[in-house]
């Protein structure tokens, strides 16, 4: 049976207290990689986001950024800590158990697209609800696919698509199920200012709209202006923090991070 989106349940029960837990929480978590020259590209990260807050995680290359969400989401075994979603901690070692955990909880927004070829676009965003069981509103699904732009492309395939068309499809799929959890890793890098402005309302509404948890890592500081936070990675540890971001102020605290400059 998959957990509600918001479960209802009478205050001071345990499951109560579950559902008052944060969306995502991670405690100590370090990840380090190689053998003979190890990097810790997380390195005892702790961070609690609540349900229905839109989190942007910024930092230099090589940072921990993509590690920080891979890990998160258990796409990657952490080496030590715990990382709790919904205030259950889930287990890694476990591929199966740990997809079958993820299924309906929790949707991504990658880089690599991963559409199924063989499937319209139509096919490839109803696909993850199918397989989770999860019945979809259609409209709603037609809708958000006009947000991004895609109603005159349903039944195209991926390799008739142009890859900012893709990851407009991906955006869509991650959507329309509503998981209470959402990572995006770079979900506007492929778009034009525009389309990617759609993206971001869109990811803003599922959050405030919807309750969603949005966590998104970015390298535009006009991306992580929309999200209420942003946490600042170097070198695989958080080092800094702004609430209510505005791009003037987290373009600034990214320059700080250029060799040369002293961080603020
Ligand atoms: N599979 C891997 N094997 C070895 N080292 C890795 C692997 N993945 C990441 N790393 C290293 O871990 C560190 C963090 O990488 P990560 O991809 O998380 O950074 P990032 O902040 O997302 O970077 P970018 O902004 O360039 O995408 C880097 O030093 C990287 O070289």
């Amino acid at each position: 049976m998959l957990a509600p989106l918001f479960p209802r349940t009478l205050p001071g029960s345990l499951e109560h207290m579950t559902a008052m837990e944060d969306a995502l929480r991670l405690e100590k978590v370090s990840k380090t990689y190689g053998d003979k020259v190890r990097v810790a590209a997380l390195d005892d990260v702790s961070l609690a986001l609540p349900y229905g807050t839109f989190t942007a995680v910024m930092g230099p290359s090589g940072s921990g950024k993509s590690t920080l969400l891979n890990t998160a989401s258990g796409l990657e075994r952490a080496d030590s800590g715990r990382i709790l979603i919904g205030g259950q901690e889930f287990d890694t070692s476990d591929e199966t158990a740990a997809t079958r955990f993820r299924r309906g909880r929790v949707g991504f927004v990658f880089q690599a697209f991963n559409l199924l070829p063989t499937l319209t676009v139509w096919q490839n965003v109803l696909l993850p609800a199918r397989i989770a069981g999860i019945t979809v509103d259609k409209r709603r699904a037609r809708q958000v696919l006009d947000r991004v732009g895609l109603s005159d492309r349903l039944n195209h395939r991926p390799a008739e698509l142009s890859g900012g068309q893709q990851q407009r499809v991906a955006i869509a799929r991650a959507i329309v199920t509503r998981p209470a959890l959402l990572f995006a890793d770079e979900p506007t890098g492929a778009l034009d200012s525009a389309r990617a402005a759609e993206v971001l309302v869109l990811l803003g509404e599922a959050v405030r709209e919807y309750g969603q948890t949005v966590v998104m890592v970015t390298h535009d500081p006009v991306a992580a202006a929309y999200a209420d936070r942003v946490l600042f990675l170097a070198d695989g540890r958080i080092v800094d923090e702004m609430r209510a971001p505005e791009a003037t102020g987290v373009a600034a605290r990214m320059a700080a991070f250029r060799p040369g400059k002293v961080a603020a």
